[in-house]
Formats: C-alpha cells, structure tokens, sequence
C-alpha cells in the first residue's frame, strides 16, 4: 500500500479568540511537505494568528494543530521549525554574525552552522557588520538566517518581502525555491497577491476563514481568472451570491 506523506502541517477546526474577538473561526487546512505555500489574504485576514498557531505561541479556543506529526508547539519542534516575525528580531547593536550566533546558543546549534546559514541568505559579506546599518531586506535576511539554524523542516514566514525593492523579493523567492528543492516545507505569508504565482499552493484567508486551499493553476481554472487577486475577488462575490 502506498504510504500517505505525513503532512508538514494539519490544522482542524482551529479556533482563535483575540480581543474577545473570534479572529478564526472553525478553519482547516493543510501545508504539504517539500511545498512552497503562500497564506494570502488581506490586511486583518487572520495570517499572523493562523503562524502564531502554527509555531505555538497563540492561544487557541478550540481545533488541533498538528505539525511535523506532533501538536504545535511541542519542544521538540523547537529546531525542526524556523519562524521568523513580521518585524524582523535582530539587535541592531550587534554585528550580524553575533546576531545569529546568539540565536544559535539560544537554540543549542553548533556555532559552526553560523558560516553556512550567512551564506545561504547571501550575507557572508557582512558578518562583521552592525545590524543598525543594514538595509530592511538585509535586516530580514539576518532573521531567515536564524530561522536556518539546525537545518529545519518547516520554515514559517510572516510577510518576509514587505517593504522589499522587486529586486530582493525575486531574490528571496528564488531562496524559498532552492530550500523547498530540497525538501524544506515553507509556509509564506503576504498580502501581495502577485507573489502567489512564486508559490506550490494557497491559502486564501478572508475573515478568519478559509476562502479557498488550491494551486495557483487550480484556482485560476476553478474561478475563470487570469490572476489570484482577480480569483479572490471572483471568490468573494460568489460567497456572497
Ligand atoms: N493582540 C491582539 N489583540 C486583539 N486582537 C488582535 C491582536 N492581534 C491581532 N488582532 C486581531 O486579529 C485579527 C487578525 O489579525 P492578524 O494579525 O492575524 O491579521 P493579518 O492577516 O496577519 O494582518 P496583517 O497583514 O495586517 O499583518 C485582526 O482583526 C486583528 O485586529
């Protein structure tokens, strides 16, 4: 019998309540192992809080969060999933290689792996440089080299291009390929719909819920459209139809 591949992330009727504010309500999905998956939805649409369930760290009301096989949050996720925030946590009083560095004492990593996780998001050149001078794209990529520690399964990505140059985001993209080419499953949020098509699969969020789970292709073809953004608005209007 063929075996089923365990997916990176399962999520079964999650509920959150933020604010005494249902912020997710009932939602399930899936992020596939080996996968690029983009979780896009508008300002406020509940992506932060669905990866602060994901990565442990969000209080839920309700659901199951299943990642790697083991419940969100459990310690020995803790060097299998890189997360890095929306605002990226770096000390801008320290240089980059002892930015990251700390994150490897932080995490029991060797301070070996430091070297090779610079080189990998291309800032090797500046391991002796203050973070407090580098650029916000740059600032990102020292948080994805923290997150690269230990050489984890899962990487879960809070709008790492906002505020990027075109330039830089394609270069972060072409990143996520080379990481899930080898294996790495990436959960990738944004609320520019043009990075969907970067992507192996979507989420689209509206509201706290799941609007739509699909290929790019897929969703292209089920709504009739030309482009995701065009496809979410064809999605909303048939909800409300
Ligand atoms: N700390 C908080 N306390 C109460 N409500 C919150 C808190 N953080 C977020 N919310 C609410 O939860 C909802 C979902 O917010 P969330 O940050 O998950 O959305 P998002 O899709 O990530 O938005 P953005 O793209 O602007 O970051 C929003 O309505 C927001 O107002």
């Amino acid at each position: 019998m063929a075996r089923t591949e365990l997916p990176a992330v399962a999520v079964e009727q999650l509920h959150v309540v933020r604010g005494g504010r249902v912020v997710i309500a009932g939602l399930s999905c899936t992020v596939r192992s080996g996968r690029i998956t983009g979780l896009l939805g508008p300002s406020g649409s509940g992506k932060s809080t669905l990866i602060r369930a994901i990565v442990g760290v969000q209080a839920v009301a309700g659901g199951a969060v299943r990642v790697l096989g083991e419940p969100a949050g459990s310690p020995v996720l803790r060097d299998r999933v890189g997360y890095v925030t929306q605002s990226p946590s770096v000390y801008p009083g320290l240089t980059v290689a002892e930015n990251v560095r700390f994150f490897a004492c932080v995490l029991g990593v060797s301070l070996q792996d430091v070297d090779r996780v610079l080189e990998v998001v291309d800032l090797a050149r500046y391991a002796d440089t203050m973070v407090g001078r580098l650029s916000g794209g740059e600032r990102s990529r020292v948080s994805l080299a923290s997150a690269l520690l230990g050489s984890p399964r899962l990487l879960v990505l809070d709008e790492p291009t906002v505020g990027l140059d075109p330039v830089l985001r394609v270069r972060l993209w072409d990143l996520f390929a080379a990481l899930a080419s080898e294996g790495i499953s990436l959960l990738v949020s944004s609320h520019v719909m043009d990075e969907a098509e970067r992507c192996d699969d979507l989420l689209l969020l509206r509201d706290g819920a799941l609007l739509a789970e699909d290929t790019p292709a897929g969703l292209l073809e089920r709504t009739g459209t030309d482009d995701v953004e065009a496809a979410f608005l064809a999605l909303i209007d048939e909800g409300a139809a």
